[in-house]
């Protein structure tokens, strides 16, 4: 089942131009959405998940028209927003039956198997009598998860997922994501570079309402290679340094400041060369798109 999504525009009523002709291909596996905050990910995620109308644009999903046909996509559409609340009092066991009890699973014992199966997938069984409300921030994710995959979808949407997890937390949810990718278009929107290059085979990079790069991820960063350069400046060279090259990202580093560069040769004897990752291409294409001087801080 393909997710094909053609010339999507939507304006909020206060002129917040949100999404600018957007335009995406996505096949079955991971695929992740990267921007920062403010891009556009929440509204792209929000019209896929047939919560808010777009202005104009087309979306089909398999043989499904998403904007038209919003019943056909919810009983195949898994949604793990950005934030949700949960019952505090209730147990996650009763808490995922009730939702299944709404995803139509009313035969009792069709439902309990159901439920079973994705509290052992999400590694709540143990815990699935104690109240949501005692939960982790993972252990609430882990939760939203067995929602979201109730009814077997084949398109699932979530929404920056790892913000505020701890590490071993976000290492094991990304693990689990990674396990639901297979058969089913899933679509990972996040601010954090290392979540997508981790989990996904293609990329897309939004920024203010437009993509700016659809690719593989290994592809992207391969055409990179030999042209990321690295040097470590005082506060006060930094903007000197700017006015000369393209300077991409910058981070601080034991109070010094590390600068990445992208030239197609070596700008000079004071550079070392730099094997890129996800973050280089992420920062290369905001630069390029936002022009000199518009480079992030990591
Ligand atoms: N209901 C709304 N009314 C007006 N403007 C909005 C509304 N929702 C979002 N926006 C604006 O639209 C733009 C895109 O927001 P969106 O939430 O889609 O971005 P995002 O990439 O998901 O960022 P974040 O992670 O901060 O939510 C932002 O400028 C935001 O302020």
């Amino acid at each position: 089942m393909q997710l094909s999504i053609r010339d999507l525009s939507k304006t909020y009523p206060n002129g917040t131009h949100a999404l600018k002709a957007v335009s995406l291909d996505v096949s079955p596996g991971m695929f992740g959405l990267l921007g920062r905050n403010g891009a556009g990910k929440s509204t792209l995620m929000r019209i896929l998940a047939t919560l808010q109308e777009p202005d104009t644009g087309a979306i089909a999903l398999g043989d499904i028209d998403v904007i038209r046909d919003k019943d056909r996509v919810r009983e195949t559409l898994g949604y793990l927003p950005q934030s949700f609340g949960f019952h505090p009092r209730v147990s996650a066991e009763r808490l995922l039956d009730h939702f299944a009890v709404l995803k139509g699973l009313v035969e009792p014992r069709v439902r309990r198997g159901v439920v079973e199966s994705l509290l052992r997938r999400t590694n709540l069984w143990d815990v699935r009598a104690r109240r949501v409300g005692t939960f982790s921030g993972g252990m609430r994710q882990r939760l939203g998860v067995a929602v979201a995959l109730l009814g077997s979808p084949r398109l699932i949407i979530v929404d920056e997922p790892t913000a505020g997890l701890d590490p071993e937390e976000r290492v094991r949810f990304l693990n689990l994501l990674s396990e639901i990718g297979e058969g089913s278009v899933v679509i990972l929107s996040t601010h954090i570079v290392e979540d997508v290059e981790e989990l996904c085979n293609r990329v897309a990079i939004i920024d203010r309402g437009e993509i700016l790069l659809e690719a593989e991820p290994a592809r992207a960063i391969d055409d990179l290679r030999g042209r990321i350069w690295r040097r470590s400046v005082g506060r006060d060279e930094l903007p000197a340094l700017e006015q000369e090259l393209s300077v991409i990202s910058t981070k601080l580093l034991a109070g010094r400041t590390i600068a990445h560069v992208y030239a197609e040769s070596s700008p000079g004897p004071e550079f070392d060369p730099v094997e890129p990752d996800l973050k280089d291409v992420y920062f290369s294409v905001m630069a390029r798109h936002h022009g000199a001087g518009a480079e992030v801080r990591s």
